[in-house]
């Protein structure tokens, strides 16, 4: 059983199809890379499985049960969703940050404990956050509070994660430790994750499967090899991109 499942889910906002008819699943511990132009529906595919939107039609399904049935926090327990933004700046230390990752897991009047703050530290060592950890967040850099969003993230233990444009504001450094971050992760403990990114280079480095939407519908599904391919990027991009050879991997790259 794949752990999220998508069929023929559609959701139309006054009366225009921003999502038509999609099916895809996502086996456990897979990464997979949601691309496509502006306007595609990537985002609102993220609503629709994180449990912000409804679809109009369709199913979605999360270890074989429709999220519509899932409670916020049991839904909570089992996936993170990071957007683009990441956590909004409040004046709050990272480490209280990071431990709201928690409140999922915890009884109604239950308060953290030392498992709770146990694991918060060992994130922040694994994330390179421990010398952050007394620093307000609301005082941190852009690539900083990505980086505290992905602890939070972690803290959380989901089995899914689902990742809105992850690195738009950060600079090249920081994009690839964020993905090397989430890539370590998925290896190290089977995480399933899903994320919309706009760099295609990127997606064909991080992740194992990619899914191209174009206009609400997906368009292809597969390997690198399969969809950056010049003649799918031109019809879906209308740009005329050169696919090059990433000299170490072999991944296929494009040239604007
Ligand atoms: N609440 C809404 N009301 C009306 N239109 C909407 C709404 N939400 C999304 N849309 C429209 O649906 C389409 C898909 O939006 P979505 O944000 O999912 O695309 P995207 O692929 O993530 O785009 P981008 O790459 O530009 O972020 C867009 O044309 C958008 O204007």
């Amino acid at each position: 059983m794949p752990l999220l499942d998508l069929q023929n889910v559609s959701k139309t906002v006054d009366e225009k199809p921003i999502v038509n008819q999609v099916s895809f699943s996502v086996q456990k511990g897979k990464s997979i890379g949601l691309i496509g132009p502006n306007g595609a529906g990537k985002s609102t595919i993220v609503k629709l499985i994180s449990g912000l939107e409804k679809p109009t039609n369709g199913l979605i399904q999360l270890m074989g049960k429709d999220v519509q049935q899932w409670s916020v926090k049991k839904l909570a327990q089992h996936t993170a969703v990071l957007t683009q933004e990441g956590l909004s700046p409040y004046p709050i230390t990272v480490f209280d940050a990071v431990l709201m990752g928690r409140y999922p897991h915890l009884g109604f009047f239950q308060r953290e404990g030392k498992k709770d703050f146990d694991l918060v530290e060992h994130v922040l060592e694994t994330t390179g956050l421990t010398a952050f950890k007394d620093q307000m967040l609301d005082t941190l850099s852009g690539g900083e509070r990505q980086r505290v969003a992905i602890a939070k993230a972690m803290v959380q233990q989901p089995q899914m994660l689902l990742l809105d444009e992850p690195t738009t504001f950060l600079d090249i450094g920081h994009q690839k430790n964020i993905l090397n971050l989430v890539k370590d992760w998925q290896r190290r403990d089977g995480l399933t994750v899903l994320m919309v990114l706009h760099d295609l280079n990127l997606a064909a480095q991080f992740c194992d499967e990619l899914i191209l939407m174009n206009k609400g519908k997906v368009v292809d599904i597969g390997s690198s090899e399969q969809i950056i391919a010049k003649e799918t990027l031109e019809q879906v991009y209308h740009a005329n991109p050169e696919i090059i050879r990433h000299p170490k991997s072999n991944i296929p790259q494009i040239l604007l």
